[in-house]
C-alpha cells in the first residue's frame, strides 16, 4: 500500500467513499480508530475506510470518558491527523452535536472537510452529551435537530465542499423508535446523505429502520456490550445497511492488550516476551517511507538508519 504525506489527493477520499457506498449489496466496514497507531494498524490491514470514534478520541486525547468533554478543536486536530496518514482512505468522523448553534456547525463542517474528513455525523443530543449507549440521554427538539442538519448542508453548499453529512438521532431511548425514524426521514429530505439511528434494541428495529429509510443509506453502530444486539458485517449487509462502524474494537482491544502487558511487567519485573519491538512499531508508522523521502531529497539525517 502507498502511504503519502501529500495533500494533493485529498478530494479522492470523499469520492472514494461515494463510490464504496454506490456498490450494490455491499457494505462499508469502518473500524474505530482513536490515535495514530490504531489508524496505522487498520490501514496496514487493508481496511478501506476508517471511523474516528469520539469516545476513543476523548479517552486517548483527554483521558476522560465520552461525556461531551472533547471540544471542536480537539476533534478537528484528531481528524486532521487521522485523515492525512493516508489521504486516499476515507475517514468517517464523529462530530457529536456539531459543537454549538448553526454558526458553530458551519465552522465544524468546514474544518472537518478541510482536514480531509470524508463524512461526519451530527446528532440530536444536548451539548452535555454522552455515549449513545448510556442511560439518561437528553434530546433537543425536532426543530433544533433539523436546524443542525440544515446548517451542515448549507455550509457544504456555500463553501463548495463535498463532505458527506450523516444525520444521527439518539431519540430512540427517550422518545421511541417512530420519533427516531421521523427525525431521520426529515434529515434526509433536508440533505443528509446517510442516516444513523443510535442504540437500536432489536434486529426487528434494524430491519424496519432500513425499510423505512428507503433509498437513503443507513449506518449501523456496532458497540460491544452496548444496547444493540451484536450482528456480523454480513448480517448487516443482508439487512440492507450501507455502512457499519465498530467504534470499540480498537480501543477495547488496546485496553486489554496494554493491561496484559503491564501486568506481566508488574508481576515479573520484565517486559512480556511476545512484545512488538521498537523497529517493527516504527515500520508500522512509516519509518521506511521517511527514510526514502529523506534519501530522495538528498537529506543525510536518516542515512545511517538502515
Ligand atoms: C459512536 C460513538 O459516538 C463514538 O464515539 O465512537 C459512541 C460509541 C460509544 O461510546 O460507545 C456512541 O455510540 O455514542
Amino acid at each position: 500500500m502507498t502511504i503519502t504525506m501529500t495533500s494533493n489527493d485529498r478530494p479522492r477520499a470523499t469520492q472514494k467513499l461515494r463510490e464504496l457506498l454506490a456498490r450494490p449489496d455491499a457494505i462499508v466496514v469502518a473500524p474505530g480508530v482513536y490515535d495514530g497507531i490504531s489508524a496505522r494498524i487498520a490501514l496496514d490491514m487493508g481496511f478501506d475506510t476508517l471511523y474516528m470514534t469520539g469516545a476513543g478520541t476523548s479517552m486517548s486525547r483527554l483521558g476522560w470518558a465520552d461525556l461531551g468533554l472533547a471540544t471542536q478543536h480537539d476533534m478537528v486536530e484528531q481528524a486532521e491527523m487521522l485523515a492525512n496518514i493516508d489521504p486516499t482512505t476515507p475517514v468517517i468522523a464523529d462530530a457529536d452535536t456539531g459543537y454549538g448553534g448553526p454558526v458553530s456547525i458551519a465552522r465544524t463542517v468546514a474544518k472537518y472537510a478541510r482536514a480531509g474528513v470524508a463524512a461526519l455525523h451530527i446528532e440530536d443530543q444536548v451539548q452535555e452529551k454522552r455515549c449513545g449507549h448510556l442511560l439518561g440521554k437528553e434530546i433537543v427538539s425536532r426543530e433544533v435537530f433539523y436546524s443542525r442538519i440544515q446548517a451542515a448542508v448549507n455550509a457544504r453548499a456555500d463553501l463548495g465542499l463535498d463532505i458527506l453529512i450523516i444525520a444521527r438521532t439518539d431519540a430512540r431511548q427517550s422518545l421511541g423508535f417512530d420519533e427516531a425514524c421521523t427525525r431521520l426521514s426529515r434529515a434526509a429530505e433536508i440533505g443528509a446523505d446517510i442516516v444513523f439511528l443510535e442504540a437500536m434494541t432489536s434486529r426487528e428495529e434494524m430491519a424496519d429502520f432500513v425499510r423505512r429509510m428507503g433509498a437513503t443509506p443507513c449506518l449501523l453502530n456496532m458497540v460491544s456490550k452496548g444496547v444493540t444486539p451484536v450482528i456480523s458485517v454480513d448480517e448487516a449487509a443482508d439487512l440492507g445497511f450501507k455502512v457499519i462502524i465498530f467504534p470499540i474494537t480498537g480501543f477495547g482491544g488496546a485496553i486489554q492488550g496494554i493491561r496484559d502487558s503491564f501486568a506481566v511487567l508488574k508481576k515479573s519485573g520484565c517486559e512480556p516476551k511476545a512484545l512488538v519491538g521498537v523497529e517493527e512499531a516504527f515500520e508500522l508508522c512509516g519509518l521506511i517511507q521517511c527514510i526514502e523521502l529523506d534519501r530522495k531529497a538528498g537529506g543525510k539525517a536518516l542515512a545511517g538508519l538502515r
